[in-house]
């Protein structure tokens, strides 16, 4: 191992640090003109042991670790390298201050980034600016990994360059290996530039897994972290095909979608709020009832995430329906009208369809003859997003292949009730799983898979 000059760099505090990942040890360093280093460690790393570690050392990128920015791959990156880590139980990840903007600093970088929103790429930015391509220097990054006990290390990274950097600082990279990272609209160019002019790995690009499954499409893998849990959370659904048929309702934890006055904002929160429009985006349908459309106005449109609109499904056997209701004016996605076979109700706008559905029994459709009027239009894919009452009744009428519960940890002590039906005696005849449970921020989505319940065919 060459000799290195001391440069004074420390391990001045260790503690842990729990992540999504699992947990590792933390270490802070000193250096990097007083802003610290951080190590992530799990594992024991030497290489006697368990051969040489798997290691990432992490140039920081503000915009991209912390904010979520999709100009650069840094987070993904990140977060690929943690769970590669987690993966294996043992590695460090090596989080490096000062490389910002690839060494020239926070501010610079941005000032670059305005030069490539006027078409520039990133290494001609750099110049321009009068900066050199890429400033980073790699003689603290070994002293941490020296003080790690380090010296044989298989890096996670696409740059040659970083390679070649440590092993001459005497640091002996066994093998370099890339992390997957998704190739976006967005981070195109940006990636191309790094591969064309920084020597820079052609990364096996995983696809953006939401445009794929609104394509249809489940990727058989994703970028670990956003990416993967979507496709965990609703690749079945996609590959569920058609016909299906979803329910989703937010209530609190005492079972009640608003309080008695019918106040409903907001009973769940933003991510179920989020996790509700990614569920209109994946169907042909969204159906509510009149009262729904009644008490709350919806849009019944995909806002919160790219997709494309349903078509929006009233159940209004009296046609009862506001005739200024939004879903009957707007047009920015079709409107389907459901009414009684004698109510009275004409078109509203263009975009709106009156559907004639026989009334059974009480003054309700049933909902097979719901879905059945849906498949008729080819609609088979649909999601039942409300009322309590609506939703309880195909639940009931067991035409549900899913229903999405999310609780709310909130107690309304009385209002609109949620999910209700006609219980059984027997705790043993309740409904009950297989299901799955994802947390929502603050709430819990419970996904009942009820393909098993189905009411037989007669
Ligand atoms: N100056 C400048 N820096 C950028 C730009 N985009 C990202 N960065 C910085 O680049 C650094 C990461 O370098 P990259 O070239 O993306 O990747 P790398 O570290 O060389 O290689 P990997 O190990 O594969 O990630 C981070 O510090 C980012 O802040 C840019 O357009 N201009
Ligand atoms: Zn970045």
């Amino acid at each position: 191992m060459t000799d290195l000059p001391d440069l004074g760099l420390r391990r001045k505090v260790a503690t842990t640090l729990p992540t999504e990942h699992g947990t590792f040890q933390l270490y802070g360093y000193d250096g990097a003109g007083g802003l610290g280093h951080v190590a992530l460690v799990m594992g024991d790393l030497d290489s006697s042991l368990g051969g040489p570690p798997l290691v990432r050392v992490h140039s920081e990128c503000l915009t991209g670790d912390a904010l979520g920015s999709r100009r650069c791959d840094c987070g993904e990156q990140l977060q690929a390298a943690l769970a590669e880590i987690a993966r294996e139980g043992r590695g460090a990840l090596v989080y490096v201050r000062g490389h910002e903007g690839r060494g020239i600093g926070l501010l610079a970088k941005l000032h670059a980034y305005a030069l490539q929103d006027t078409g520039v790429d990133t290494v001609d930015a750099n110049l321009r600016l009068g900066y050199p391509a890429d400033a980073r220097t790699y003689e603290e990054v070994a002293q941490i990994l020296r003080d790690l006990g380090i010296d044989r290390m298989r890096l996670m990274s696409a740059n040659p360059t970083k390679a070649e950097h440590l092993a001459a600082l005497g640091i002996d990279v066994v093998a370099r290996t890339t992390l997957p990272v998704a190739d976006r609209p967005e981070n195109a160019f940006y990636l191309d530039t790094k591969r064309r002019r920084m020597r820079h790995d052609a990364v096996e690009a995983l696809p953006d897994a939401w445009a794929q499954l609104l394509t249809g499409n489940v990727p058989d893998r994703a970028v670990p972290g956003t990416d993967a849990a979507l496709v965990e959370r609703y690749g079945p659904l996609v590959r569920a095909g058609s016909p299906l048929t979803l329910a989703q309702l937010g209530q609190s934890i005492d079972g009640f979608i608003a309080s008695r006055t019918g106040d409903a904002e907001f009973v769940t929160g933003e991510q179920d709020r989020t996790h509700l429009h990614r569920l209109r985006a994946l169907v042909d349908a969204v159906v509510v009832g009149a009262a729904t459309v009644a008490a709350d106005d919806p849009r019944l449109t995909v806002r919160a995430v790219p997709g494309p609109n349903p078509v929006r499904v009233v159940l209004d056997p009296r046609a009862s329906a506001p005739r200024e209701a939004h879903v009957l004016r707007q047009g920015e996605a079709r409107t389907l009208w459901l009414v009684g076979p004698d109510a009275t109700a004409e078109p509203t706008a263009e975009h709106v369809e009156v559907v004639r559905v026989p009334v059974s029994g009480g003054a309700g459709f049933a909902p097979a003859d719901v879905l059945q009027a849906l498949r008729d239009r080819g609609l088979g894919r649909v999601l039942v997003e409300g009322g309590g009452r609506v939703v309880s009744s195909f639940l009931a009428a067991r035409v549900l292949d899913r229903l999405f519960l999310t609780t709310a940890p909130l107690l309304i002590g009385d209002g609109v009730p949620g999910i209700r039906f006609d219980g059984s005696d027997r705790l043993t005849d309740a409904l009950a799983g297989p299901v799955r449970r994802f947390a929502l921020g603050d709430d819990v989505c419970t996904e009942f898979d009820l393909t098993g319940r189905h009411r037989a065919e007669s």
